[in-house]
């Protein structure tokens, strides 16, 4: 008989070949390294075990809230020091499709942002003036006759809407996104992730994938998502920082974005840790929609506490 399912990580010797099987690993953020502002038990002493090892290390969120700059700053504040080279995110990602598939013209083309300053600043990096976001007259309630988005008209420099996780959602920001998306002809949409949850300590809170569905459902529109599994992230990745697929390895929290992103990608290997969104019995299910991951651990930190025992 052979064994196909997932290897769980929990003894010196799996946790060692586990190790010993890639040369670079690509880790999810949330869920993963930590919930919020809380980092998850061991992850420092995890992440230097690989650096000392002469492992390369990725980071790869889902997370548009933050730019790359801004996700260096806390890193640094758990003490972990990461150049903003290793770290790419769906904001960062979308703002790549934007220059690269939709060519949108920087200094001309304006993008409205349905989100936080992870997308703004990742587009103003390429040139790209950003409406909408966190803009503070957004945070009024929305009132068609007075909005100072709608009174004046719509900005005809506007092609493209980037939706992404917006903790200060309301109406205003849905009802202005959605009359750009009506401009269905002259105004590209593509959405960061598909996340439909985001994980926190002790809670699970609504994801970027869920607003970004309401907008699809008013609109009519379905989006081109730029984040984890979208190939084209993985392929960017890949040429940056020169990497042999074959040799890395996808940790991730999430079945349907992180371990599809590593299985889809033919990445040599995936480990999926359950301190974010999935159970060891979704770990474990076969006939699941998803792809199963090659292995699964308690948490990352396991990795490191196996081997250094
Ligand atoms: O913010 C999210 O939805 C998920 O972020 P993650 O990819 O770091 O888990
Ligand atoms: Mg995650």
């Amino acid at each position: 008989m052979t064994l196909t399912g997932p290897i769980k990580i929990k003894s010196k010797a799996v946790a060692q070949e586990f190790l010993d099987s890639f040369d670079s690993f690509l880790f999810d953020c949330d869920g993963v390294l930590w919930l919020g502002s809380h980092l998850l038990p061991s992850i420092k002493e995890t992440l230097k075990l690989l650096t000392d090892l002469g492992k390369k290390l990725i980071f790869v969120t889902n997370n548009s809230t933050k730019s790359r700059a801004a996700y260096t700053k806390k890193f640094a504040g758990f003490g972990i020091e990461v150049s903003e080279d290793q770290i790419f995110t769906s904001g960062y990602a979308s703002a790549v499709y934007v220059r690269d598939f939709l060519k949108l013209q920087p200094g001309k083309d304006k993008v409205w942002v349905f989100g936080e300053s992870g997308i703004s600043e990742e587009l103003s990096l390429m040139g790209y003036e950003s409406l909408g976001g966190g803009d503070p007259r957004l945070d009024e309630t929305f009132d068609f006759k007075t909005s100072p988005f709608l009174v004046n008209g719509l900005d005809p420099d506007v092609h493209c809407v980037v939706a992404g996780l917006d903790t200060k959602v309301n109406y205003h920001r849905l009802a202005v996104s959605l009359q750009y998306l009506q401009k269905e002809d002259s105004v590209h949409f593509v959405g960061t992730n598909v996340d439909s949850t985001f994980p926190q300590k002790g809670f699970i809170f609504p994801g970027a994938g869920s607003t970004i569905a309401s907008l699809a459902c008013s609109s009519g529109r379905t989006p081109v998502y730029c984040g984890k599994p979208n190939i084209n992230m993985l392929n960017t990745i890949v040429s940056a920082k020169n990497l042999d697929k074959s040799k890395c390895c996808m940790v991730g929290d999430r079945l349907n974005t992180d371990i599809r992103f590593g299985v889809e990608g033919s990445l040599g290997g995936t480990l999926l840790v359950l301190t974010g969104i999935e159970t060891e019995e979704r770990a474990l299910e076969e006939d699941g929609d998803h792809p199963q991951p090659k292995y699964y651990a308690e948490k990352l930190g396991d990795v490191y506490e196996l081997t250094s025992s």
